[in-house]
């Protein structure tokens, strides 16, 4: 059975950017949220990002046009029967994932593929949520998805050989690279970034440098696009906060335990730009 229809649940930063490169490749998308308003706000994103694809002449008016008419809002989880694949893209949580597999396992067709876009989170676990494991399957874009080339694909302990397959087939068709990589905690990307995003929230915390200087020092010195503290803004300290507990959880290693800071900017709801604050003020 070939992929025709994808629903994503989430629509934030991430899910609004998986409906769009997905609708972009010729999908048929359904984009979930919680409330109608987070949809709304997801679907103006992507397009005010398709508007700029039409003014630098990549896009005719007729295209935007049909890309937005093949994505449908939803805020019931129910719309999960018309799929054929579901990409989990809610918060960071265990208990939430969990509690949405569990219901998306009940609503989708019994062909259907259930992966999650999950940061962190171990994909047998979550998998273990439902009845079809064999289905379930880690598709890790970045953020911002339209942009970035890479998508981790992460099997869990039953994910079947063709399920893989079809996920490492669409990923090329909406124009992304698979890298598999193994169902570990973080796997590769936030293994290795987000202890760096946090060393450098360690770096203000004892006062080594301000954070302009820390952001700085890392895009001149090391050629980053964007600083550490500008990057955790960006990807949302929230979810920088859930991966570094997960990575501390999952390995039981101290040098994983979360600046102080960062658990202190997340209670006050200094989420990043998202929230309009974080390490800096936006507008
Ligand atoms: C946490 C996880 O689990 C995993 C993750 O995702 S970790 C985060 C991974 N991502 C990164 O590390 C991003 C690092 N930053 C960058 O690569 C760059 O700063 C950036 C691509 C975001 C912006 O690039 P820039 O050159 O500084 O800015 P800018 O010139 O405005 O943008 C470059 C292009 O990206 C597009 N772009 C920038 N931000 C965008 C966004 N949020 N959505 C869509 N398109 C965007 C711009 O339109 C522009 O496109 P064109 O060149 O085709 O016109
Ligand atoms: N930010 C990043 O750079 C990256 C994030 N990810 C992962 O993607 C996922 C989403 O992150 P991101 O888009 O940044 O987060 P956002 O906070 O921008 O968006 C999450 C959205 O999911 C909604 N949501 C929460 N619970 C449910 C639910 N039960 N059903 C449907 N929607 C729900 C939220 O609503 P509400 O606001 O009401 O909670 C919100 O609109 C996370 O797992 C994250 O780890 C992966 C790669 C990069």
């Amino acid at each position: 059975m070939k992929v025709e229809k994808i629903m994503v649940v989430g629509a934030g930063q991430m899910g609004s950017g998986i409906a769009q490169v997905c609708a972009q490749a010729g999908y048929t998308v359904t984009l979930n949220d919680l409330k109608l308003e987070f949809v709304e706000r997801g679907l103006g994103v992507i397009n005010k990002n398709l508007s700029r694809n039409v003014e630098k002449g990549r896009l005719s008016a007729d295209e935007k046009e049909e890309i937005l008419s093949r994505i449908t809002p939803s805020t019931s989880l129910q719309d999960a029967q018309a799929a054929d694949l579901v990409i989990e893209a809610a918060v960071e949580n265990m208990d939430i994932k969990t509690k949405v597999f569990g219901q998306l396992d009940e609503l989708a067709p019994e062909h259907a593929i259930l992966a999650t876009n999950t940061s962190s989170l171990p994909i047998t676990e979550i998998a273990a949520a439902t009845n079809r494991p064999e289905k379930v399957i880690g598709m890790h874009f970045m953020n911002p998805v339209p942009v970035m080339k890479l998508v981790e694909i992460i099997r869990g302990l039953a994910t079947a050989d063709e399920v893989y397959q079809e996920i490492e087939d669409i990923t090329k068709r909406i124009g992304k690279v698979p890298v598999e990589v193994n169902d570990f905690p973080g796997f590769v990307s936030n293994r290795i970034l987000m202890p760096m995003i946090n060393e450098a929230i360690y770096t203000l915390y004892e006062g080594v440098a301000t954070k302009e200087a820390i952001d700085e020092v890392m895009k001149l010195g090391m050629n980053h696009p964007m600083g550490p503290l500008t990057l955790a803004d960006f990807i949302g300290l929230d979810t920088c906060l859930y991966i570094m507990e997960t990575l501390h959880e999952g390995f039981g290693d101290t040098k994983y335990r979360p600046c102080p800071l960062l658990r202190k900017y997340v209670k006050a709801g200094w989420l990043g730009k998202k929230s309009g604050r974080g390490f800096y003020v936006y507008e």
